[in-house]
């Protein structure tokens, strides 16, 4: 069986949700957010070993959450860095050799095993996937004076999420290559492989229960989601 390891990001500061405490800390149903992706990784047999990026004066709030929970895979609580792609970076280099690895938002609290398997089965296969669902709505593309410029193809477009999963040393490889250049409008890890052309990066269905937790009416839908996978699966 290929070893695979996750890197659990909790790092943001949260700007957009606007609330005093980081939002990967804030409550759902009386456990922090953070608590429900850091459960799913513990709970898959695919994953060997969690590596959870934070803050560097969360770090000791942040062992605090993995001793209350009993999450025995944690194995490095880190100090991310001041962008997402940073504080991957400093994940990475806490992560010790193995095959897989899995790139996670602390944020999206939802992830499944389900979702784990499909993805490490794909990222074994290809070398780099991501988890992604159909986009559902009609897309337009607008231009300054936010004037429609044109439609897309909704049948090409995916809204894409994590966890993002890759061979562990074409992730490794890619990060310490793109660092040389300009990060600038990187904003997932999937995209540093497709700008080097190191592989193909394959879309694998995520859940549209995988929701990223951003701004404060994402908290209230997290709650519905919660209390619904609580009595039964995603409809
Ligand atoms: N320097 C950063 C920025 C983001 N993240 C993490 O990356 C995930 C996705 O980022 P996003 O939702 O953009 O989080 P924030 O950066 O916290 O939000 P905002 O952009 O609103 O400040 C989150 O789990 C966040 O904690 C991180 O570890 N380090
Ligand atoms: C990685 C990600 O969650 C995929 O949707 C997303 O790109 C994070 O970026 P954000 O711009 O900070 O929301």
């Amino acid at each position: 069986m290929k070893n695979a390891k996750a890197i659990v990001l909790a790092a943001g500061q949260g700007k957009r949700m606007g609330s005093a405490v980081p939002k990967q800390f804030l409550e759902l149903d009386g456990k922090p957010l953070l608590y429900y992706s850091l459960e799913c990784f513990e709970q898959s047999d695919l994953i060997s070993e969690i590596i959870l990026v934070t803050g560097k004066d969360a770090i000791p709030f942040c062992w605090r959450i993995v001793e209350k929970y009993g999450f025995q895979k944690v194995k490095y609580v880190v100090p991310g860095g001041k962008e997402r792609y940073d504080s991957v970076y400093e994940g990475l280099k806490a992560c010790e050799a193995c095959d897989i690895v899995f790139i996670h938002d602390g944020a999206r609290p939802f992830p499944d095993g389900e979702m784990l398997e499909r993805t490490m089965e794909a990222a074994d296969k290809y070398g780099a996937c991501v988890a992604a669902v159909p986009t559902k709505d009609t897309m337009k593309v607008g231009n300054a004076e936010g004037i429609v410029e044109r439609t897309l193809d909704r049948k090409t477009l995916w809204n894409v999420q994590t966890p993002q999963v890759f061979r562990y040393d074409l992730i490794c490889q890619a990060h310490r290559e793109i660092r040389k250049g300009s990060m600038e409008g990187v904003t997932d890890d999937s995209m540093i492989v497709e700008t080097l052309g190191i592989c193909p990066v394959k879309l694998v269905m995520g859940s549209y229960d995988n929701i990223k937790v951003t701004t404060p009416e994402d908290l209230v839908i997290a709650e519905n989601i919660l209390s619904r996978r609580t009595v039964g699966p995603e409809a």
